[in-house]
């Protein structure tokens, strides 16, 4: 099986081949159609199926070449009963014909950083910024940081990867 990841983030890569067994993995940088930093469920999902759309169609025709795309995209986002700003993720896999989606774990963002993303900086330059970190985002990532080290972006991700392709492996959808 071959599977292709929209991004060149090597924690996103990972992340899809702690899930998919023995498959090949290609990782390719590929279009979000949707901000740097996306704000809302909405516009986060919306990115991380434009990935994996635009991933799979890198294939070629019909894609010939790939079985799956997949999209992952962390955006920031509150929920209903919770209007702190939340570290969120989603994930999306395409067939080319199916897209199924998938969200990680939601962290909460501390105060001082939530108040710098809400006037319209990115999460992954707060992080390294208040951490004193280079590039967090490609390592253990800000759900490592905020948990104390009990998961990591990588794990994190995993587990919305898991969700987006629960269409293609199990027969009770
Ligand atoms: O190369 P791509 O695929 O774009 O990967 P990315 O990590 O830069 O981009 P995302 O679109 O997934 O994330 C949007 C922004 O949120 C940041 N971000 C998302 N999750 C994060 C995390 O766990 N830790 C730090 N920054 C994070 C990220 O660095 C971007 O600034």
């Amino acid at each position: 099986m071959r599977i292709v990841v929209g991004s060149a983030n090597p924690v996103k890569k990972a992340a899809v081949e702690a899930v998919v067994g023995d498959a090949t993995v290609d990782a390719i940088a590929v279009p979000s159609g949707v901000p740097e930093q996306p704000r809302g469920h909405a516009e986060t999902i919306a990115g991380a199926q434009t990935r994996a759309w635009e991933a799979f169609d890198t294939g070629g025709d019909e894609s010939a070449v790939y079985d799956y795309g997949v999209g992952l995209e962390g955006g920031v986002a509150s929920f209903d009963g919770a209007d702190d700003l939340y570290l969120v993720m989603w994930a999306a896999v395409t067939d080319g014909v199916r897209v199924g989606r998938g969200a990680g774990p939601s962290v909460r963002l501390p105060s001082r950083v939530a108040v710098r993303i809400r006037n319209g900086e990115e999460l992954g330059p707060v992080m390294d910024d208040v951490l004193g970190t280079d590039d967090i985002a490609k390592k253990e990532g800000a759900a490592g940081a905020l948990t104390g080290g009990r998961i990591d972006r990588e794990t994190a991700l995993s587990t919305a990867v898991a969700g987006a392709f629960g269409p293609f492996v199990s027969e009770l959808y």
